[in-house]
């Protein structure tokens, strides 16, 4: 069974564990750099980017989880954690991780629409996924590499790049696990291969 971590430093960790735990993995509330070191994979759940990346910073995770992506080893961004895992933010010079290549804008669904649901169908994973987004970015551009898998109004909501996953909306706010199987699976496959090269 692989292991995968739920950064656990702000936002909405409990949640992604349970499903985790649904999708036949093993979940890790990570709040210490050394935990790094057991992980298959991990998720970086959404809450505040800014807020999140002043304790990244203040625990002296940043570079080790640029080492832990630029090692092969899987991560999935949801929502603030899509900000996080961005080369480029729009309006800002400054980025976080910078691992995946895409260009996001925060806030972009406006005040009014806030928080909303939407049933959306998501390339080879879904034909609807009951997604709930709060205050959520959208990615305004993706590189070469980066395969596209949903999008709501236009907007880019799902993106694959290799072994990075994202989404813009709270996948762990519904009873709906098949994005996080997704991922599980992205983490089996990378595990195997480390296991075979070995
Ligand atoms: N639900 C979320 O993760 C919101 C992301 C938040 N608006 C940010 O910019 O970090």
């Amino acid at each position: 069974m692989v292991t995968i971590g739920v950064l656990g430093l702000q936002g909405a960790i409990r949640e992604h564990v349970q499903s985790v735990e649904e999708s036949g993995a093993r979940a890790v509330i990570v709040k210490r750099v050394e935990q790094l070191q057991e992980l298959d994979g991990l998720i970086i759940p959404g809450g505040e980017s800014t807020t999140m990346r002043r304790l990244i910073d203040s625990y002296g995770f940043l570079d080790l989880l640029i080492q832990f992506g630029q090692a092969g080893k899987p991560i999935f961004g949801t929502c603030a954690g899509l900000i996080l895992l961005a080369k480029e933010i729009e309006g800002t010079d400054q980025t976080h991780l910078g691992l995946m290549d895409i260009r996001v804008r925060r806030n972009a669904f406006g005040r009014q629409r806030e928080s909303f649901e939407v049933n959306l169908p998501v390339k080879g994973i879904a034909e609807g996924f009951e997604a709930v987004f709060i205050r959520a970015p959208h990615i305004e551009s993706v590189g070469e590499g980066v395969e596209v898998l949903a999008t709501y109004n236009d907007k880019i909501v799902v993106a694959q790049e290799g072994h990075y996953l994202t989404c813009a909306f709270h996948p762990e706010l519904t009873d709906d696990t098949r994005l996080v199987q997704h991922f599980v699976k992205m983490v089996e496959n990378y595990s195997q291969t480390l296991a075979s090269s070995n």
